[in-house]
């Protein structure tokens, strides 16, 4: 069955304690939750470890109560656990916890006391300050450790909602089992690589429906995606326009535009300055090319056009922003790149006026702080960054990174999980510009364009791995595309 789209939600830490609120008011006790969750904790360990003797390391709050929870549930099963407190529970149902642990209880040994796993139940939602202490010491000794380390909820010292430490040591972990939905450390970049593998738990909270922070993959917009129809021609697939740089900056449009063509848009054509024209021709074959010699010819090249990008090697200045201004004029779909971006360094909110809501900004963190100053510093996490800057600029916002936030006016936002560090290599931005123009050419809404394209961008480069160059990219599509068509009725992984 696909995934239902709520499953893929992100929830703040605040809103998990609501839904957890709404279900003790609705008559479910908190250590019903808290007995699902140390018992689903526990059944994920023993789905991914034969039985070995385990260290839990627990705190006094729920975090520790679901810890002493996995102990009992492990115990039972025949593993040798020792448990070891930080302090004595000082919560409700962590003393509930506590008291059906018949087992002894040790005090903390920061020096890690040998087990071949270690649960890390210190903190989770509640860890409201650095650690310190025997805490502290503890993370400092077990920093090597992470391959036999599972976190239960969040690792101990890492933030829930921004996944970065609250400051001095936090735990990493190879396994993290948490509650519900994931929560914005599991998704973030920093969080998620001290979180290791993260396992959702159901704990019998009800569906809060799909909120406006999702992870990105096809169960979000695979439903939507413009397959051509069994009646289709080139025209009916999507007129899609890219804008060339001068002659010695042409590369990087034709990326796009091979890109563009590659994800299905039925016809593409590359717009060229008159000097760019005799190397852009030595260079295309099914992408079409035409001359443009001011931002009036510009406009009227692009009249029918469904969809374009403008700003890879655009150059940066007056005539590119002249360009995209022409452009903006013409009811296509936007997306904006690389040196359109920066062209209006000086004046972003010119930028934002002249677009519409269907409009892609791709920047890479750069270039957000160019139209955006100080906002990536001044938000607790690219997430909040993302958001407000899509309603600021009232268009789409992709914000590029290892973990790519897609973030539209109207709130809904998404982030990438399959970000690839292949990713990091010259020009692999154009030809995610062209695979989500491409994408909105062909019909599909820009939100969900921008989310597709993102996503079959970072698979192509994982199929890939080492060696990849933008080039290659393109080229990868088709076999990512073939597995969506082949899913498209049927499960999706
Ligand atoms: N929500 C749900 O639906 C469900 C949640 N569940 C579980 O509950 C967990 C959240 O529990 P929680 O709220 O009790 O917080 P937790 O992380 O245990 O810490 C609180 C304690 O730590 C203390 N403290 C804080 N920082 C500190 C520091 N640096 N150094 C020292 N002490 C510090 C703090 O003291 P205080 O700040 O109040 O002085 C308080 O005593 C969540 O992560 C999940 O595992 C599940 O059972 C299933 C249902
Ligand atoms: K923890």
């Amino acid at each position: 069955m696909e995934t239902p789209v709520s499953l893929r939600q992100i929830m703040t830490v605040a809103e998990m304690k609501a839904a957890d609120a709404a279900a003790t008011a609705a008559g479910t006790p908190a250590t019903t939750l808290m007995e699902r969750a140390g018992k689903g904790a526990a059944e994920a360990i023993r789905q991914r470890w034969s039985r070995r003797s385990v260290v839990i390391w627990c705190g006094p709050g729920d975090n520790g109560g679901d810890g002493y929870v996995v102990a009992r549930h492990l115990r039972r099963r025949g593993w040798p656990v020792r448990v070891e407190a930080l302090a004595p529970p000082a919560s409700p149902s962590c003393r509930w916890a506590a008291e059906r642990w018949r087992g002894e209880v040790h005090p903390l040994n920061p020096a890690v006391s040998p087990a071949d796993l270690h649960v890390d139940a210190l903190f989770g939602a509640g860890l409201s300050r650095p650690l310190d202490g025997p805490a502290e010491e503890l993370a400092r000794a077990a920093e090597g450790l992470s391959a036999c380390i599972v976190a239960i909820d969040t690792p101990s010292g890492v933030h829930g909602d921004t996944g970065q430490s609250l400051g001095g040591a936090a735990f990493r972990a190879a396994l993290t089992v948490t509650f519900h939905r994931r929560k914005p450390a599991h998704v973030l970049a920093h969080g998620r690589a001290a979180c290791g593998a993260v396992e959702v738990v159901d704990i019998g909270l009800s569906d809060t429906g799909a909120g406006d922070l999702v992870e990105n993959d096809p169960s979000l917009w695979g439903a939507r995606f413009p397959w051509p129809s069994d009646d289709a021609h080139k025209h009916a697939r999507g007129r899609l326009v890219v804008v060339s740089g001068e002659a010695w900056s042409t590369g990087a449009a034709r990326l796009s535009a091979r890109a563009g063509l590659r994800i299905g848009a039925g016809v593409v054509t590359l717009l060229s300055p008159p000097g760019a024209l005799a190397v852009n021709a030595a260079h295309l074959e099914a992408v079409m090319l035409a001359p443009f010699d001011t931002d009036a010819e510009l406009a009227a090249l692009a009249d029918r056009a469904a969809a374009a990008v403008i700003g890879p090697a655009a150059g940066v200045g007056e005539a590119t922003a002249r360009n995209l201004t022409a452009l903006a004029g013409t009811g296509a779909a936007l997306v904006v790149d690389a040196d359109a971006l920066t062209s209006f360094a000086h004046a972003p909110d010119e930028l934002f006026a002249r677009l519409d809501r269907d409009d892609v900004l791709t920047p890479h963190p750069g270039e957000f702080e160019r139209l955006f100053p100080g906002l990536l510093k001044a938000s607790p996490e690219r997430i909040a960054a993302a958001r407000e800057a899509a309603r600021r600029a009232g268009t789409i916002v992709l914000l590029k990174g290892p973990d790519t936030v897609i973030a539209a006016p109207d709130g809904r936002t998404a982030v990438n999980l399959n970000g690839s560090p292949w990713l990091a290599t010259a020009g692999s931005g154009d030809v995610l510009a062209g695979f989500i123009a491409g994408l909105a050419a062909q019909g599909m809404e820009s939100f969900d364009a921008a989310c597709a394209g993102a996503w079959i961008h970072a698979e192509c480069a994982s199929l890939h791995g080492p060696g990849l160059i933008a080039e290659d990219l393109p080229g990868l599509a088709p076999v990512v595309l073939k597995r969506l068509w082949d899913q498209r009725n049927h499960p999706l992984p």
